[in-house]
Parts: C-alpha cells; structure tokens; sequence
C-alpha cells in the first residue's frame, strides 16, 4: 500500500519530520511518501495562507493520482482543501484534524486542543463543529508559538506546549489532548509521558485512517458532492489545473 502524506506548507525539513512520524505508525506493507509543494506558503497560520496553501495541495493530490497512490493525508491542522482533494483522488484522503478529533472522542468525555497561533483558534471550533465533535471539545488553546518554531532545535517551543497540555488537564478536565498543528507530530509520545494523559497526534491518527480504509476498500463515495469536477479550463498561473 502506498500512501501520500502532503504537508500544505512548502517548509521541506517540516515534511521530513511529518513523513517519519507517518511511517513509524504503519504496519509492513504500507510505504508513506511525505511530500510538500514548492509553491506556497513556508507555514499555516491564517486564512490566506490557508487559501494560498490549496493549489499547492492539490497539485500534490493530482501527482499522486498521476503515481496510482492508494490513500492520501492533508496533513495541516485546518484540512485545507481537503473537500477538494476528496474530489481529485481514487482512494480516501483524510485531514489530520478530523482525524486527530475524532480519534480523541474514544478517548474519554472530552478532549482539550493545543494548537499554535491564537489566531488559528476559531478555524479549529470551526472543525469540530464541522466534524461533529464540538461537544467533546472542552477547549482550544493556543501556545502563541509561530508554526516554524517548531522546526527550530533552538526554541522553547516542545516546554511551552507541554506545559500548555498540562494546564488543559487541569483546568479543562480533559480526558485526552489533540495537538493542534502536523509539526507537533514528533512530541506526542514525549508530551502524553509528561502529562500522564492520551495525547493525539493528527499525522499519525490520520495516518492509520488512511491505512485502515484502504485495507477495508473504502473511499470517498464519488457519484455526487465528491465526484471529479467537471471538465474546464483555468487560466493564468491556475492554467496546469485545466480539467481535460
Ligand atoms: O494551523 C496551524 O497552526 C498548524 C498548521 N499550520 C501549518 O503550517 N501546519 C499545520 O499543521
């Protein structure tokens, strides 16, 4: 089985992690690629860098379609794009966030989030409402660490969400933590040892999604909403997206 793992932002040491996060959690057989575009924004942290992230993501999605890749991650606490890629792609393709979301709702009565920017708060209810899990959502809280420092050694940022976990245990009265963004993908076992509670990482909750639909032959069900989008042309930088 092979699965596309597609991290939106376009910082490649980011990915790197994200893909080794990814393929520690599968099981023989199933081969992880992690990719990202090289057009886009370098991180995720507001609603244009979202919309600026999707063509990116979806050129990503078409590569893969164009390689035969069974299942695909969007691998960005906001699922950008993700109805879109449902569209694109044969096999079933799962943001970390719902991913993340949902498998925290096995985990007990309720769930905190820690994600990164405050700013990035909003869009996170705004999932769980869509998501349908808004009720086992007790908080989202932000750690107001900029997404790339989580890719610097030198930053604070693996105590700072830690401790932030810690006070949604206590204050929250959560049962598990999701955390809020793909490059906190690599503290999650050292964070749940610290707290003493589950801990979801959304890269490798999704990641396994991807792998356990696969093997149970599902994917997104392509007949309506979700089906190919009809034939068109793009124009201008959009024009390699033209829908023969
Ligand atoms: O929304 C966030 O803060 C996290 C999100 N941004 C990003 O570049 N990758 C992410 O997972």
């Amino acid at each position: 089985m092979r699965i596309l793992v597609v991290n939106p932002n376009t910082t490649a040491s980011m990915t790197e992690r994200i893909g080794a996060c990814a393929q520690a959690a599968t099981s023989a057989g199933t081969t992880v690629r992690a990719v990202n575009p090289d057009m886009g924004p370098a991180s995720i942290e507001s609603h244009y860098d979202e919309a600026l992230a999707v063509p990116g993501l979806l050129s990503e999605i078409a590569r893969g379609e164009a390689d035969g890749v069974d299942g695909y991650v969007v691998a960005c606490f906001g699922d950008p794009g993700l109805d879109a890629a449902r569209e694109l792609a044969t096999g079933p393709v799962v943001g970390i966030a719902e991913a993340a979301m949902r498998t925290a709702t096995y985990l007990g009565r309720g769930f905190s989030v820690v994600t990164t920017l405050g700013r990035t708060c909003g869009r996170a209810w705004d999932l769980a409402e869509r998501y349908g899990v808004q009720r086992f959502c007790r908080a989202v809280r932000a750690c107001e660490i900029p997404v790339l420092d989580l890719d610097d050694p030198g930053s604070d940022a693996r105590e700072v969400i830690t401790e932030e976990c810690r006070r949604a245990v206590a204050e929250d009265g959560s049962d598990a933590i999701v955390l809020g963004c793909a490059g906190m993908a690599d503290l999650c076992t050292h964070i749940s040892a610290r707290i003493g509670v589950p801990v979801v990482d959304g890269v490798t909750a999704a990641t396994r999604t991807v792998e356990s639909l696969v093997v149970l032959g599902l994917r997104t069900g392509a007949r309506g909403e979700f089906a190919a989008p009809r034939p068109k042309s793009y124009t201008g930088l959009l024009r390699d997206f033209t829908i023969a």
